[in-house]
């Protein structure tokens, strides 16, 4: 039997890697974790995803995969874009709400960008998914996942600080009539930007690419 592909991915979100192996574990890709806090540099969606693999690869001194996600408001030409985590952090869903409240276009996109890179010095490969929708008053339940916050919630001394960083606005994006957090995680998976990307980064190592 082939070994199976392997990859370490760099994340300090709970969330986001549930829902990486969910997507990838099923193909046979196995997928283990170190949560390392990178920079986030300013710039393009992918300038932040390149460094963030960079470093994380100098740190790791091996291969590495790390993921950034954006919410882009089409009103305000792309913002809040990489910058949602700042937003999320200080306004919430309803502060998200308002910023479109002076424009009729409420649509906004997801992005997930993937960086996978070999090692220190390697070339970074991005791989990019996107999901259109718009941004609406909060419905479904307000955590990224409930059932994991609450279990991190009984394991995590810094709770506090964890509810807040982890916080994401799955209740506010909807697609086609349901949002994010309404939606079964299935379901989500399949259609949303990280499931995009993560095809693409699969079929790249089904074609050879970690060889
Ligand atoms: O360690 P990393 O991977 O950087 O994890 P992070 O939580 O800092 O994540 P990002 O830098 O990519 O910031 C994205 C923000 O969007 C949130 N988020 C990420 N994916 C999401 C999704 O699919 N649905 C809703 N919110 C999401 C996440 O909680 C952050 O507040
Ligand atoms: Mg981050």
């Amino acid at each position: 039997m082939a070994t199976p592909h392997k990859v370490n991915f760099i994340t300090g979100n709970a969330n986001k890697l549930s829902e990486v192996r969910a997507i990838l574990e099923p193909t046979g890709i196995v997928v283990s974790n170190q949560a390392l806090d990178l920079p986030e540099i300013q710039g393009s969606l992918e300038d932040v995803t390149r460094e963030k693999c960079r470093v994380a690869a100098d740190l790791v001194k091996g291969p590495v995969l790390v993921e950034d996600t954006c919410l882009c408001f089409n009103a305000l030409n792309g913002l809040p874009g990489p910058y949602i985590k700042w937003f999320m952090k200080s306004i919430g869903h309803v502060g998200l709400n308002n910023l479109l409240a002076a424009y009729d276009d409420k649509s906004a996109q997801a992005v997930a960008t993937f960086g996978f890179c070999k090692g220190p010095g390697q070339e970074v490969l991005l791989f990019q998914g996107r999901t259109d929708g718009k941004v609406v008053q909060a419905r479904g339940p307000t955590h990224f996942d409930l059932k994991l916050r609450r279990l991190l919630f009984r394991v995590i001394y810094d709770e506090a600080f964890e509810l807040i960083i982890h916080l994401g606005w799955d209740a506010v994006f909807e697609y086609e009539g349901e949002t994010y957090a309404e939606m079964d995680k299935g379901k989500k998976n399949k259609i949303s930007h990280r499931g995009k990307a993560l095809d693409e980064l699969r079929r790249w190592i089904e074609n050879g690419g970690m060889n």
